[in-house]
């Protein structure tokens, strides 16, 4: 084919679409997490020595050339988990069982309902799209399907895997028994014990979205882009799984992660209230809940 460019044959084409494709798939990688700052920190540096080029600043562009190609180690390293998943996912069996994943979100539901019945922890991650893995690593390999008397057993306080974290990968549960990172003890939610801080400090470095029973209130909550949502009732959680993680199908980013989940109604401010009276998701997000042991 001729075009003002020249011959276009279907190699280029091909060509054309696969690093089309390649590039979708990073955004994909990197779209919902940590990373994304990353790579608009490298946008803007990549502006700079264009302009800096175009300029004539050859001081400039010589330095920031040289800083360019040292950058590139540094992103290797700094990408490292990134790059890991981009391999995890290529060798991942595709595709969603529809009705699988609806029976995991009712019996993950059912079973955080019972834990927060009886006041026995649980913490509970869910993959999205950045693997948890290394997360796996730190406990002790499972593959089994969620179902209710089987997380129920894991969190039972006498279990041997009761403590630390699971991970679930759609309907499976692949990990007991895990560490999750700690959000930093100076921040906002200081106050809080350790399981909530590990919730958060997951949601924090990964788009996972991390279910929590206390112990000490029964209540379940769900971490989430670094932040603790509010107390959620059954069907509020059900809501909350379904949009955040069992209506997602592959190849579509996962959901923004940047609105915690939604205050309940009546913590909602009239000012911030939308034509239901609820705080819009932004406003809502923004709101700080109120910690642990001021509530107890
Ligand atoms: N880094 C971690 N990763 C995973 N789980 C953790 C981690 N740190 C603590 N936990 C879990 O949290 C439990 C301790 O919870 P702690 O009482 O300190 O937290 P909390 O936020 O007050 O929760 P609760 O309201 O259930 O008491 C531990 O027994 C362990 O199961």
């Amino acid at each position: 084919m001729t075009t003002p460019f020249g011959q276009i044959g279907v190699q280029d084409v091909l060509d054309i679409a696969v690093v089309a494709f390649l590039i979708y798939q990073a955004y994909l990688l990197v779209v919902g997490t940590r990373a994304v700052n990353v790579v608009r920190g490298i946008l803007v540096f990549a502006g700079v020595w264009v302009a800096a080029q175009l300029l004539g600043l050859t001081t400039l562009s010589f330095l920031l050339g040289r800083a360019g190609t040292v950058g590139i180690f540094a992103l290797l390293v700094l990408f490292q988990p990134e790059l890991r998943a981009a391999l995890e996912r290529v060798g991942r069996p595709r595709g969603r069982d529809a009705s699988a994943s609806g029976a995991a979100l009712q019996d993950l539901a059912r079973a955080m309902e019972r834990l927060a019945e009886r006041k026995t922890g649980a913490l509970i991650a869910i993959e999205r799209r950045t693997p948890l893995g290394e997360y796996a690593e730190t406990g002790v390999n499972i593959d089994a399907l969620v179902s209710v008397p089987f997380l129920e057993a894991l969190f039972a306080r006498n279990a041997p895997l009761h403590d630390g974290g699971i991970i679930l990968q759609g309907a499976r549960v692949i990990a007991a028994g895990c560490l999750f990172p700690l959000q930093a003890a100076d921040g906002t939610y200081r106050r809080y014990g350790t399981r909530h801080r590990a919730a958060i400090g997951l949601s924090e470095l990964t788009d996972a979205v991390v279910l929590v029973v206390s112990e000490e209130r029964g209540s379940m909550r769900i971490a989430l882009a670094g932040r603790l949502g509010p107390d959620l009732n059954g069907t509020e959680l059900r809501e909350q799984l379904r949009e955040l993680v069992y209506d997602y199908p592959v190849g579509r980013p996962a959901a923004p992660v940047k609105a915690a989940p939604p205050e309940p109604a009546d913590a909602a401010e009239p000012e911030d209230g939308g034509p239901n009276g609820q705080a819009a998701p932004e406003a809502r997000a923004e709101r700080r809940p109120e910690p642990r042991k001021e509530q107890t």
